[in-house]
């Protein structure tokens, strides 16, 4: 059944009811106080479920992450998709946290429009930010993280602060010409989606992103699919490794 993000109206509730932050200056009930993350991980990693006293709405299952990696136009985003539409994950694209903050002027805004740009990787305080609190604000358990972590900065930094690693991780494996094609024909006014950037997305890719690959098929975590075909026979691909965990992740 698919799970969709939340109504707006429900996330407004639910951020009320949490303590305020005192040391965000930017939202004044932050998800991000301190006491808060600390007892949203202490409860994800035990599975223990929070009290009321607690200060935050209760939760009681442990969440369940797949990192989505892959060069640019490998179809994440697409696959993506697919799975929440059979699986019922809730999709956290960081590449589109990343542009939502660009698009509303936040401090970060033009460091991350001109790190894009560049083909380059926004620091990782700024990304594991975003996508915690988008977790702390689900109510959805089962976690997309598409296209993070993109380097082994980026990976240790998510660990060390979720204090959670992935369940599981994807892997679309796609030869550079058909990711160029695929991006040069994507059609979304993305200012990366040009051939210059392209071109030094796919070095980064290869320098900074092969090595958190190489590091969760060391530890039995990889899924590598083969991304050439149509959506659909890419998906029959996938299917069988979400059916296989559906049991543990439900
Ligand atoms: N299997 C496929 N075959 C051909 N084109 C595809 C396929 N999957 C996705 N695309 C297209 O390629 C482009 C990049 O896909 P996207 O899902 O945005 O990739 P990513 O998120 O990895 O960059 C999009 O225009 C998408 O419609
Ligand atoms: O964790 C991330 C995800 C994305 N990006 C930046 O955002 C761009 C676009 O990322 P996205 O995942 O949207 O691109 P895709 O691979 O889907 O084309 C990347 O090239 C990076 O510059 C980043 O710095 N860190
Ligand atoms: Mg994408």
């Amino acid at each position: 059944m698919p799970v969709s993000k939340k109504p707006i109206a429900n996330r407004k509730r639910k951020r009320h009811m949490l303590p305020s932050c005192r040391s965000c200056s930017t939202h004044t009930r932050c998800l991000l106080h301190e006491a808060s993350k600390q007892q949203i991980w202490k409860m994800f990693t035990t599975g223990i479920p929070l009290q009321e006293k607690d200060g935050i709405f209760p939760r009681h299952k442990a969440p369940f992450i797949t990192f989505v990696l892959g060069g640019p136009g490998s179809g994440k985003g697409t696959q993506c998709a697919k799975i929440v539409e059979t699986f019922g994950f809730n999709h956290l694209s960081a590449g589109d946290l990343l542009r939502k903050e660009i698009a509303s002027n936040s401090e970060y805004g033009s460091m991350i429009l001109d790190t894009i740009k560049e083909g380059k990787i926004v620091p990782s305080e700024v990304t594991v930010k975003l996508l915690r609190r988008e977790m702390e604000l689900s109510d959805n358990h089962k976690f997309l993280i598409d296209g993070f972590p993109r380097s082994e900065e980026n990976r240790r930094a998510f660990e060390e602060i979720m204090e959670a690693e992935p369940d599981v991780v994807l892997f679309f494996d796609c030869p550079e010409e058909e990711m160029v094609k695929r991006v040069l024909n994507r059609n979304q006014g993305r200012v990366d989606d040009n051939i210059d950037t392209i071109k030094k997305r796919l070095k980064v890719f290869e320098a900074l992103n092969i090595p958190v690959i190489d590091h969760y098929a060391k530890r039995g975590k990889l899924h590598k699919i083969n991304a050439v075909g149509s959506e659909d026979e890419i998906f029959e691909q996938v299917r069988p490794i979400f059916a296989a965990y559906q049991h543990e992740a439900k």
